[in-house]
C-alpha cells in the first residue's frame, strides 16, 4: 500500500481568511506596479494553496509566487456541432488533468460497479469511499438510486431510458475522473452495450469494471427494499432479474463471486478493490 497517509485538511481558507492575509511581499516587481494595492486572485490561491499544502507536498506549489495572468494568445476558436448542439466551441483549462493529480497525490479513475439489486453495489461504493477518506484519499460516490432523485428523475426503467440514464452517469464520472477524483459509479447497469460505451469515454484503463456476480436466489433472499418480492407479485414491471434482462461484463477489471457458496463480506469486498487500484498505481501521482 503506498505510503501516503495524512490528515485530510481544507485545501483553501474561507475567503474572509484569504483577505485579511498580506500576501504582498510576495509580489513581483512587475506586477507591483501594474496592482500596487492586492495580489490578483489567482496569486492569493496559489499562495493560499501553497502555505496549505506546501508543507504536505514538501514543495511550494509556485516555485516564486508570481503569477502569469497574461492572456495567452489564441486562435479563433474552432465551431463544431455535437448532437444538438450545434456552433459549440472546446475551451482548455490552464490547470490540466496533471497537476489536479499532483495536487491530490491520486490518479482519477472510474470505479463502475455493476450487478443486480441487492447485490451489494452501495454497500461496496460506501465502503469503498469510507475506507479511501480515511487512507487520506478523495472519491465521491454516484448511486444510480441518487442520482435518479434528481439529475436522473425524468428517467424510467425501461431500456432507452436506462440507457439514458447510464449516459449521463458516465459522463459526469468522468469529469470526476478528469479532476483527478476517484470516481464510484454504482448503478445496476444491465446492458453491455451501454457500459462499454462509458468505458470508450474514458483514458485507457481509467475505467474499473467490478462485476458483482452475486446469484439472483442470494439477491432476492436480501430484498433489502422488498422490490423483489413486489416484482414477483407482478406489482412492478420490468424488475431486472425477473421480468428484464442483465447481461453480465465479459471481460471486467474485477469479479466478486461467492466462494464455496459464501459470499465475500463487505470488507474483503472493499480491500479487493483497494489491492487493485494500489496495484495499478492509481493511489499515487
Ligand atoms: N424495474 C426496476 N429494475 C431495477 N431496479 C429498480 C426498478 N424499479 C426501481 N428500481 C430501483 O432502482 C434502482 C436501480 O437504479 P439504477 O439507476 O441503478 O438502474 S439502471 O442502471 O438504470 O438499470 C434499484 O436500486 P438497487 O437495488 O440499489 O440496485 C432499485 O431500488
Ligand atoms: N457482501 C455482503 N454480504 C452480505 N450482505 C450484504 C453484502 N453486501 C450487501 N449486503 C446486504 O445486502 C442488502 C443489499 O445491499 P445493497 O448494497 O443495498 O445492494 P444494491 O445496492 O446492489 O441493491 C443490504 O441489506 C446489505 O446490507
Amino acid at each position: 500500500m503506498s505510503s501516503h497517509l495524512f490528515r485530510p485538511q481544507p485545501l483553501f481558507p474561507a475567503s474572509s481568511e484569504i483577505v485579511q492575509r498580506d500576501y504582498s511581499f510576495r509580489l513581483s516587481a512587475a506586477t507591483a506596479v501594474a496592482r500596487p494595492w492586492f495580489p490578483c486572485h489567482r496569486q492569493i490561491q496559489a499562495m493560499a494553496a501553497t502555505e496549505r499544502l506546501g508543507s504536505r507536498n514538501g514543495e511550494a506549489l509556485t516555485p516564486n509566487g508570481d503569477c502569469d495572468c497574461s492572456i495567452p494568445e489564441k486562435s479563433a476558436p474552432v465551431l463544431t456541432n455535437v448532437g444538438k448542439s450545434t456552433n459549440v466551441a472546446w475551451h482548455e483549462c490552464q490547470v490540466g488533468k496533471l497537476e489536479k493529480q499532483k495536487l491530490l497525490k491520486q490518479k482519477g479513475c472510474v470505479i463502475w460497479i455493476t450487478g443486480l439489486s441487492g447485490s451489494g453495489k452501495s454497500t461496496l461504493a460506501c465502503g469503498l469511499s469510507r475506507e479511501l477518506h480515511a487512507l487520506g484519499y478523495l472519491s465521491y460516490v454516484l448511486d444510480g438510486d441518487n442520482i435518479r432523485h434528481g439529475l436522473n428523475k425524468d428517467l424510467s426503467f425501461n431500456a432507452e431510458d436506462r440507457a439514458e440514464n447510464i449516459r449521463r452517469i458516465g459522463e459526469v464520472a468522468k469529469l470526476f475522473a478528469d479532476a483527478g477524483v476517484i470516481c464510484i459509479a454504482s448503478l445496476i447497469s444491465p446492458y453491455r452495450r451501454d457500459r462499454d460505451a462509458c468505458r470508450c469515454m474514458l483514458p485507457d484503463a481509467t475505467f474499473i469494471e467490478v462485476y458483482l456476480d452475486i446469484p439472483l436466489e442470494v439477491c432476492e433472499s436480501r430484498d433489502a427494499k422488498g422490490l423483489y418480492k413486489l416484482a414477483r407479485a407482478g406489482k412492478i414491471k420490468g424488475f431486472t432479474g425477473v421480468d428484464d434482462p442483465y447481461e453480465p461484463p465479459l471481460n471486467c477489471e474485477i469479479l466478486v463471486r461467492p466462494i464455496d457458496g459464501v459470499c465475500p463480506s463487505p470488507v474483503i469486498m472493499c480491500k479487493q478493490v483497494i489491492s487493485y487500484l494500489d496495484e495499478k498505481g492509481f493511489l499515487e501521482a
